[in-house]
């Protein structure tokens, strides 16, 4: 076998590693603390998961501090194949729970899983490759740091236990005591086999004791027996059940005929009630028939006659209806018109007296007009015709006035300037060119005269002016009054006219009003003769109406009498058909009466007591037989079962009897397995005794070889190892020494010639030396002087190059060992961070 690679993470020390080894001798070097003997370990724990752990040692140590889990993987090969070996460990729970478990743990031989998963898996197929156990392992292939002693200070018990572990010896010792149990096992096997057998053969006396066979031909005599009994009975019970079914049927049907008989008597008393009833019933309609008969007779013909009448009567009061109803429109109509002409005279009346009225008046206009034109025709006789034309006088009147205004005017003017010259004259000045003066002017003077001349004039004038005003006033009257005649005149005709014309129309209405009074005279005539002729009218509706009253009560009298003959029919046809039912009755009455006497004939035949003694004695005698047959049976089935209890102990005994047969031949059987057991125990610690002694000569031979290797002192001539595995030391003068008191370097030096003996024991017996693992030293030099580390620096070289060790792994500052080394693995910790990291590895020094 052989280390290839290793990897870490958070193994320890170390955070992140990979270490590659060669073949040959390999140092691992480094100060102290620096994580040489961890990567160690992580190797032996790659193999051996938590076994490879010292018991005060766990797996969460391994565990980086501050840290969640480790991983830890060993490639190695082995004869042939590629292995690769992996543990992962994790940190689970906290506080004091806090611990490391094994999370996956793996074996892969080329690329294969091996085996299953799991931590039992890996360490088994780990052991069997090996043939070693982590026990083993340190024992002999890993010598840890300071356990140089472990060997030599062990007992021999505990030496042979691990020498022979490792020569596999310790598998014979397996087989003898498993022989050895299988013997006991045999032996236990016999005791139970010889126990059963007894057990059965006790059974079988037992039974054989109670004489079944006697037994069992008693018992079966018993039931046939009881069986004849039983048949016995069972034949009288039928024979009882046969009577017993005849008398019962005889009773039934004789309780049926009787039940008939009865239901035929109530039948013929309800028929013959039914035929009293319907022929009283009978008697009754018929009666009934012969009463209406009697009632309608005489009056069937008259029915006609009476509706005739009354029609006719019907016809009369109608057409007398109508008459009347005319006569009543025509008196209305009459009335209407009475009336209207009484309107129609009172309206002419007052037609007549407006007219009269208006003629009236039309004359007192008339005189009026007339007296007004008398007057007006007086006072123009006192008018005096005029002179001239009225034009003509108010033609001179107005010449008159103008020439007054004119005479005024001039007046006016003279007077004022007289006036003003007068004022002046009385201030001494001019009055026509304001100078003074003494005395009047001239035309003052004549200015004077002028005046009192036209002041004469004017007079004159005045009387003139008033004669012609005079004049036109009383022309002017004198044409009015002429004019007023004429009008009156014209008034005069009109109103003549107008009396005239009211007169006619007064005349007129006379004449109208006398003519509507006419008319209702006439009017009043008439409605006179038609209110009669209505009266008559009435008076012969109302006789007409009597009559018809009567016809009426006439036809209906005659209708009833119909109805009675009708009824009478009926009732004769009702009773004809209650006969017909009557006669059907009386038919079925006579049936019933015959069945009755038949019925009451089979009854007289049969004797009842007779048949229900017979009866009742079967039943007495089935019960009793019954209870009996019960018993009977109960009895013959308790022998059988008993037969059956006998029976089956026979059966018991016949296969106890086979089984004692084949417990003989299984005992015989048993012996001489024991026998084979026995043998092979002892072959098995013969053959270890043998293997043992065989071995131990050539670990002797071997370790003597090694010492002579390692030891570098004259002291010493040879180291013996006996079959007791005692060692002892044999000085050069002959004396012996107990290893105990060698001295610490001796004791270094022996064991590890003790170790590397065994090695090579191993790599012989073997015989295939790529089956082992690496020989691994963890500082081996420690106790050894430079002389002793020569001696290990060639006993190292020694077991690679000349005892087939393919490997071998040595953890030491020495630089003389270094120098012999094949490579190096160079380790050191980063002081800041306090973790380990492999700085060289692999150095091949060759
Ligand atoms: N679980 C761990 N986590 C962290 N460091 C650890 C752990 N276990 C051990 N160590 C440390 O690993 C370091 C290396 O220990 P190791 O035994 O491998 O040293 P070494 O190189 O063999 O030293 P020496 O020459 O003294 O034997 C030590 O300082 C130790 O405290
Ligand atoms: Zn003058």
């Amino acid at each position: 076998m052989r280390f290839e690679r290793l990897r870490l993470t958070n193994f320890r020390c170390y955070e992140s590693a990979t270490v590659e080894f060669d073949e040959g001798v390999t140092v691992v070097q480094g100060g102290n603390g620096a994580g040489k003997t961890s990567l160690l370990k992580a190797c032996f724990v790659a193999l051996y998961g938590s076994d490879a752990l010292g018991s005060n040692e766990n797996l969460a140590d391994v565990v980086t501090n501050g840290t969640e889990e480790s991983h830890i993987s060993l490639g190695f090969t082995h004869a042939g194949d590629t292995y690769t070996v992996e543990q992962e460990i994790a940190m689970t729970g906290s506080g004091d729970d806090r611990r490391a478990t094994t999370r996956k743990s793996v074996l892969t031989r080329n690329g294969e899983a091996v085996g299953d998963d799991g931590v039992t898996s890996t360490r088994e197929e780990i052991e069997s490759l090996l043939r070693m156990d982590a026990d083993a392992f340190v024992n002999c292939a890993y010598v840890r740091q300071g356990e140089v002693n472990k060997l030599i200070e062990a007992s021999p018990d505990e030496r042979r236990r691990v020498v022979d572990e490792l020569l596999q010896l310790g598998k014979l010792e397996t087989y003898r005591e498993r022989a050895d149990e299988a013997r006991l096992g045999v032996k236990r096997v016999r005791q139970r086999v010889e126990d059963r057998l007894e057990d059965r053969r006790e059974a079988v006396k037992e039974i054989e004791d109670t004489d079944p066979h006697e037994r069992l031909s008693s018992l079966r005599e018993n039931v046939t027996e009881k069986e004849d009994e039983i048949e016995n009975y069972e034949r009288q019970v039928e024979k009882a059940r046969d009577s017993l079914r005849d008398a019962e049927e005889r009773l039934e049907s004789h309780d049926e005929t009787k039940e008939r008989l009865d239901e035929v008597e109530e039948q013929v008393a309800q028929l013959e009630g039914e035929i009293d009833d319907r022929t009283d019933r009978l008697r009754e309609l018929r009666d009934e028939a012969d009463e209406k008969r009697d009632e309608a007779e005489g009056t069937e013909a008259d029915l006609k006659e009476a509706r005739d009448e009354e029609e006719e009567a019907e016809e009369r009061v109608s057409s007398l209806q109508d008459t009347k109803t005319r006569l009543e429109t025509r008196v209305g109509s009459k009335s209407e018109a009475l009336e209207d002409a009484r309107e129609a005279v009172r309206k002419a009346n007052e037609r007549a007296e407006k007219a009269r009225n208006d003629a009236e008046k039309a004359r007192d206009e008339l005189a009026e007009k007339r007296d007004a034109l008398e007057e007006a025709r007086a006072e123009l006789e006192d008018v005096e015709a005029p002179s001239k034309g009225t034009d003509e006088l108010r033609g001179t009147l107005a010449d008159r006035r103008d020439r007054r205004a004119s005479v005024e005017t001039r007046l006016k003017t003279l007077r004022d300037g007289i006036e003003g010259a007068e004022e002046k004259l009385a201030d001494g000045v001019c009055p026509t060119c304001g100078q003074e003066i003494h005395g009047e002017p001239d035309f003052l003077r004549e200015d004077r005269e002028e005046a009192d001349e036209l002041e004469g004039e004017l007079k004159k004038l005045e009387e003139k002016v008033d004669e012609a005003v005079e004049a036109v006033e009383e022309a002017e009257r004198a044409e009015e009054l002429y004019e007023r005649t004429e009008r009156l005149e014209d008034g005069v005709d009109t109103a003549m006219e107008r009396v005239e014309s009211r007169e006619e129309v007064h005349e007129e209405a006379m004449e109208e009003v006398e003519e509507a009074a006419g008319r209702l005279e006439e009017l009043k005539d008439e409605l006179g003769e038609a209110e009669e002729e209505k009266e008559a009218v009435a008076e012969q509706l109302e006789d007409a109406r009597e009559r018809l009253q009567e016809a009426r009560e006439r036809r209906e009298e005659a209708e009833r009498a119909e109805e009675l003959a009708e009824e009478a029919e009926r009732l004769e046809d009702r009773a004809g058909s209650v006969e017909e039912v009557l006669e059907e009755k009386r038919e079925r009455l006579r049936e019933k009466r015959e069945l009755r006497d038949e019925l009451n004939e089979r009854i007289g035949d049969v004797d009842v007591e007779e048949l229900r003694d017979r009866r009742d004695e079967a039943r007495d005698y089935i019960e009793s037989a019954t209870d009996r047959l019960d018993s009977l049976r109960d009895e013959r089935d308790e022998i059988q079962n008993a037969i059956g209890g006998v029976e089956n102990r026979l059966e018991r005994l016949d296969g106890l009897r086979d089984e004692i047969g084949s417990l003989e031949q299984r005992l015989d059987d048993v012996d001489e397995m024991h026998d084979d057991a026995v043998a092979l125990k002892d072959t098995y610690a013969s053959l270890r005794h043998e293997l043992r002694s065989q071995n131990l000569r050539r670990l002797d031979q071997l370790l003597n070889e090694v010492f002579e290797t390692i030891y570098a002192n004259a002291s010493y001539s040879r180291v013996e190892l006996d079959e007791d595995y005692e060692i002892t030391v044999h000085e050069k003068d002959g004396t012996t020494l107990d290893p105990e008191r060698l001295s610490g370097g001796e004791r270094a030096v022996f064991n590890l010639s003790l170790r590397c003996a065994v090695y090579r024991l191993l790599v012989e017996g073997t015989g295939a030396k790529a089956a082992l693992p690496p020989l691994i030293l963890d500082e081996p030099t420690t106790f050894l002087d430079d002389k002793h580390v020569s001696r290990l620096i060639r006993l190292v070289r020694a077991m690679n190059d000349e005892y087939g060790v393919e490997q071998v792994v040595v953890v030491s500052h020495d630089a003389e060992l270094l120098d012999a080394a094949d490579s190096r693995i160079v380790v050191e910790k980063e002081p800041t961070t306090n973790r380990s990291r492999v700085v060289e590895a692999p150095l091949s020094n060759r």
